[in-house]
């Protein structure tokens, strides 16, 4: 199925979580994507895939506000997001991994994902005004006198953070890594981690960039049943960049397909996989060999 052929419906935008339209970016003479167009509702497990260099990490990047996108829009929740920071965008309930893991090192499991819960309570201090910016000033100033005479209160905000980031931890299957340095995690609990610490900010929308990467098989299979989990438990919608087809094709009920930055298809994982387009950009004649043929 073509792209043309099911283009971005623009009933239901109300309940879109995230939904980008038009975008399309450049850099320099590179269009590295061009009018990429998606909506991302509750309980979505969709899949972004596509050759080296398609536009993948851009669309992440665009729709997180890493960079700001040439033409187009970016909602979050109805709310128009062009110009906004990433620390802003993941305040409206969105949060991403990183194709390159980007945990802090050298804190502990516990604290990467204590790090995330703490960071959820604050405000956006780039949209705020004199006096609000003054307020918070003002807060930080007597949270760092909770901090230093551990008052009570600070103490039980303590404790009610370690309880979440312990939960967290636990639905990672990493209880066991609590109080371990991330870098010393084996690489696919430190893929698992990064997927606490991003949920650590309650989000609404998941963006897993190759959430699969460096894993055995058996991790993977693993995680394809883990991230039908949180889609589930936590009420989100899911969008995954994955070049393990056999994992995007397996959990992701919509796929859209990127090559040099256009969008050559989009729609179920059956029809994605027999279209003649993707076929010739990206998964080649030998996937349709071992799967048996296609359309
Ligand atoms: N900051 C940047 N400056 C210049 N060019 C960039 C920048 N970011 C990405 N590009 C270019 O945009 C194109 C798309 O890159 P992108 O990383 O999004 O691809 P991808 O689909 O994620 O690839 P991969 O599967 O290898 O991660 C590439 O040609 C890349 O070199």
């Amino acid at each position: 199925m073509s792209a043309a052929v099911t283009p971005v419906s623009a009933a239901g935008t109300q309940d879109a979580l995230l939904q980008a339209s038009g975008v399309s970016i450049r850099f320099g003479g590179l269009k590295a994507l061009t009018d990429f167009n998606l909506t991302v509702r509750q309980g979505d497990l969709l899949g972004l895939i596509g050759p080296n260099g398609a536009g993948k990490s851009t669309a992440f990047n665009v729709l997180t506000g890493v960079y700001q996108p040439t033409e187009g829009e970016v909602r979050v929740a109805g709310q128009r997001v062009n110009g906004w920071v990433p620390h802003q965008i993941n305040h409206l309930g969105l949060a991403r991994t990183f194709q390159n893991i980007r945990l802090f090192r050298a804190l502990t499991a516990l604290d990467n994902v204590k790090v995330a819960c703490r960071a959820q309570g604050g405000l956006h201090p780039v949209r705020l005004g004199p006096m609000a910016k003054a307020g918070t000033a003002l807060r930080n100033y007597r949270d760092w006198w909770r901090a230093l005479l551990l008052t009570p209160g600070f103490q039980a905000e303590e404790r009610e953070l370690t309880r979440q980031a312990e939960h967290l931890l636990e639905v990672m299957g990493l209880s066991h890594r609590r109080d371990e340095e991330a870098k010393n995690l084996p690489y696919g609990e430190q893929r698992r981690l990064e997927i606490a610490r991003a949920l650590g900010t309650r989000p609404k929308v998941l963006l897993l960039d190759e959430p699969a990467a460096g894993m055995n098989t058996r991790e993977k299979a693993d995680l394809m049943v883990l991230i039908r989990r949180l889609r589930d438990e936590f009420s989100l919608g899911v969008l995954v960049i994955e070049h393990d087809m056999k994992l995007v094709m397996g959990i992701c009920e919509r796929i859209t397909v990127l090559d040099h930055g256009e969008t050559i298809a989009r729609g179920a994982p059956a029809e994605v996989r027999s279209d003649r387009k993707v076929i010739e950009a990206y998964l080649g004649d030998s996937y349709l060999e071992s799967h048996g043929g296609a359309a």
